[in-house]
């Protein structure tokens, strides 16, 4: 069966957007590929690919579009490429293809060279939930296309819908999946191609932060930004501090403290009481203003002593931070610090911004063109 190089329209078909202000929502830049500019203008894409029924357009609703994972349960399944173009309300320029199940490297409507070409990340998704034989040849067909095409890819593989399996099975199958692929690209020479391996489950926060790693990848300035949280949260008593997209809760960086899941999931946790507390009583009377601007900012004190802080840094970004009571009361301290880090983040981005970029595939070979063209940052969106 072929590809049809043809992009539907995201429409908000599973009512969740409604649930959105428009300043919220994502933009329905939806084209035709046939009708797109020329690869050479296109934004840096991620490719969702994998076996049919793996759970790619789950992955890309439930992340980018709010949709609730129950509802996955009724997605259709993919017989076109969706394209879906979330720069107007995310921090990361990108644009994240969802594949068909049934990708045909041998079809000659496929234009996999072109495809591959402006790829900053592939991420191919195996269903840990059934026999994953086939998954990993396409996985290895897919990747050694690719590899060959653009060897500047990063390669993802999200081992996906774990929630049924036991820890332990969890393990086991990582390890296996792992094994397999590497054995097979060894066979096949590729020893340089690189896979990175993630646990994944639309039913808990693990594709959030499989996600988050995707994309902090494409982010050239994230050493830049881990210094400054570091410096940041030393200076301020804080224990843990995520940069945030809030629109889809990635955390585009974070201090180099390790990641634990209990405080990611506070935070996104804080992300959704705000945006949700802001949308019912922070709009005017008749549904204009936005739910996230520059005034957005909430304090909120648990009972275990622990405080959560989130204020705004740019139109898509918000800075959320854990710290312990005690520490909270420097909060003079804290917001001056707060001011300096916000400033800082500003300056890396204009910087970022005034910097010509190189355009087009040829770019995605040189040390910055992994790198995702930035959105949120722009001097005037800021
Ligand atoms: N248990 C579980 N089920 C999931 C998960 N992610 C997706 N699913 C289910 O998997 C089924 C297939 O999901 P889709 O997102 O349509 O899969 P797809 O890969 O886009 O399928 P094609 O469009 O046919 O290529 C749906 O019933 C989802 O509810 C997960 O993390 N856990």
């Amino acid at each position: 069966m072929s590809i049809q190089y043809e992009v539907e329209q995201l429409s908000d078909s599973y009512g969740v957007a409604d649930s959105f202000p428009k300043d919220f929502g994502y933009g329905e830049e939806e084209a035709d590929i046939e009708d797109s500019p020329a690869p050479s203008d296109s934004k840096p894409r991620i490719l969702l690919m994998g076996l049919r029924r793996s759970g790619k357009s789950s992955i890309q609703k439930v992340v980018f579009h709010k949709m609730s994972p129950n509802e996955t349960l009724f997605l259709e399944s993919t017989n076109k490429i969706y394209k879906d173009d979330i720069s107007s309300s995310s921090f990361v320029n990108f644009q994240i293809w969802d594949f068909p199940g049934q990708v045909d490297f041998f079809d000659p409507t496929f234009d996999y060279e072109m495809i591959f070409r402006g790829t900053g990340a592939l991420i191919f998704v195996i269903d840990a939930q059934d026999d994953y034989v086939e998954a990993l040849s396409r996985l290895h067909l897919t990747v050694s296309r690719a590899y060959r095409v653009n060897p500047e890819i990063n390669f993802e593989v999200f081992i996906h819908k774990v929630d049924g399996l036991s820890d332990d099975h969890k393990i086991e199958t990582q390890r296996d999946i792992h094994q397999r692929a590497n054995d097979d690209l060894v066979d096949a020479s590729l020893e340089k191609l690189h896979l990175s391996f993630y646990l994944t489950s639309i039913y808990d926060h693990s594709i959030f932060e499989a996600f988050s790693k995707v994309v902090q990848k494409l982010i050239p300035q994230l050493p830049t930004l881990e210094n400054l949280l570091n410096i940041f949260i030393s200076n301020s008593g804080i224990e843990k501090a995520f940069l945030f997209d809030v629109v889809s809760k990635i955390y585009i960086a974070t201090d180099s403290s390790p990641v634990d899941m209990q405080s990611y999931e506070l935070c996104c946790d804080m992300i959704d009481v705000v945006i949700d507390v802001s949308c019912i009583y922070g709009l005017k009377e008749d549904g204009s203003g936005s739910a996230y601007d520059k005034e957005s900012m909430a304090i909120i004190k648990l009972n275990n002593t622990t405080v959560l802080y989130l204020k705004e840094v740019t139109k898509f970004l918000a800075l959320v931070c854990i710290l312990r009571e005690e520490s909270f009361e420097r909060k003079g301290l804290i917001d001056y610090n707060f001011h300096c880090f916000r400033k800082a983040i500003h300056e890396v981005f204009e910087v970022g911004v005034s910097t010509p970029r190189p355009a087009g595939p040829q770019a995605m070979g040189s040390p910055c063109s992994k790198a995702v063209a930035l959105n949120g940052t722009p001097r005037n969106t800021i």
